[in-house]
């Protein structure tokens, strides 16, 4: 028993499995060479460190690739009687995953890289001596950067931890995702792929599961919240009849276990809740399943009284509106293909409305470049 209560407790991190979202590294430009008074000479520039975004890599590639994780560009060469201006020092490349935000020690966002070639100088060479420096070198920029993953993924599956996200994953997708009847058994992020009859393709990050409290790092915290900011769509997913972490914990009902995952999305970054969001509701094959989503149909119905019911910390700021709320069966495979039909059409929707933008943005650009070449045109007329 005390065994099992320690499995149970244990706040795990998923770096103990191997798995990598964050590292932080050691980059530091070349330094120019010495310049040569006696025949003017300028020193070389120093390299560059440059991340490349590509595709298909993990960061632990990149630090099976360089353990001391320092990143050191070369060093420009001095001037000489025979080379008067100095070789440049060479930049060194360092290919990371996509989907990477780089960010200084004080969380300054230095770049995000999100297609394959994407690149970012994240530290300066220096400088080559030159009459103007009195011939000193300038050192290379030196400085700390964090690699932050995000995954990229059309929809993010968020929920307590045994509500069947991962069986929904393994029902829909041909990932095969551990499933366990114990809290906190997806320990890394997992992508899947939904595909359609018509071979269109929409994938689901299925994500460690999140308690109350899990902003202060309680169960593994909700730093995986990050792998949903790009998703296009939450699949919030609830057990019908609630949740309880242990004998030593409060049972938490479905709709309490809606309002904490409001509240632990919007503790993180308060425009997760604008996202488009569904309700899947699961377990609905287990007895007295229909009698309680009744109850937790009807509290989100009325949310406000409902969410003033409950205990002030719990209650989130904001209410998540719902595009639609599914009552399945991830075990059972009950009410998924409606599921997966309506998910698409919100998908397609929002593909439809972000092509109209794009093109409605083409437009109000070309249409500015041409007004400017009017402009230019009269410009020239008077001139
Ligand atoms: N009866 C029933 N059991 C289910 C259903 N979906 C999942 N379960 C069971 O619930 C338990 C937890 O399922 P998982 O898919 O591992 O839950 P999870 O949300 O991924 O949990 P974490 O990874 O811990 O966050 C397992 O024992 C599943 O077999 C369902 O629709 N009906
Ligand atoms: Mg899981």
């Amino acid at each position: 028993m005390v065994f099992l209560t320690r499995i149970l407790f244990r706040a795990p991190t998923a770096r103990k499995r191997g798995f990598v979202d964050k590292l932080r590294v050691y980059v530091r430009g070349g330094s120019g060479g010495m310049g040569l008074p006696k025949y003017n000479g300028r020193g070389g520039d120093g390299g560059h460190v440059i991340f490349v975004a590509k595709e298909d890599m993990t960061l632990k590639q990149v630090i099976d690739s360089t353990p001391n994780k320092r990143f050191i560009a070369g060093i420009g060469a001095n001037a000489s009687r025979r080379a008067i201006q100095g070789d440049k020092g060479h930049n060194l490349t360092v290919e990371v995953p996509t989907g990477i935000t780089l960010l200084t020690d004080t969380k300054q966002v230095i770049a995000t890289l999100n297609q394959p070639g994407d690149q970012a100088t994240v530290a300066k060479g220096g400088a080559g001596g030159a009459h103007w420096s009195d011939f000193h070198p300038k050192k290379g920029q030196i400085r700390s950067v964090t690699l932050e993953l995000k995954l990229i993924s059309d929809i993010g599956l968020v929920g307590f931890p045994n509500a069947g996200k991962s069986t929904l994953l393994k029902a829909v997708s041909s990932a095969d995702p551990k499933i366990a009847d114990y809290p906190f058994t997806t320990m890394r992020p997992q992508i899947g792929i939904i595909q359609y009859q018509d071979l269109r393709r929409v994938s689901l990050a299925d994500l460690p599961g999140l308690i109350e409290g899990a902003h202060h790092n309680a169960g593994m915290g909700h730093h995986f919240l990050r792998h949903v900011e790009r998703t296009k769509l939450l699949l919030f997913m609830v057990d019908v009849h609630g949740f309880i972490l242990s004998m030593k914990h409060p049972h938490r009902t479905a709709f309490e276990t809606v309002a904490l995952l409001m509240k632990e999305l919007e503790l993180y970054k308060t425009d997760l809740v604008d996202k488009p969001a569904v309700l899947a509701i699961n377990k609905m094959d287990i007895e007295g399943a229909g009698d309680k989503a009744e109850e937790l149909l009807d509290k989100l119905d009325n949310f406000e009284d409902a969410v003033r019911e409950l205990p002030k910390d719990m209650r989130p700021r904001r209410q998540v509106q719902f595009d639609d709320i599914f009552q399945i069966s991830a075990k059972e495979k009950q009410g998924l293909d409606e599921m997966k039909g309506k998910i698409r059409e919100i998908l397609d929707e929002k593909l439809e409305e972000e092509q109209k933008e794009e093109k409605q943005q083409r437009i109000r650009r070309l249409q500015k470049e041409a007004s400017f070449g009017r402009t230019v045109e009269k410009t020239a007329d008077i001139v």
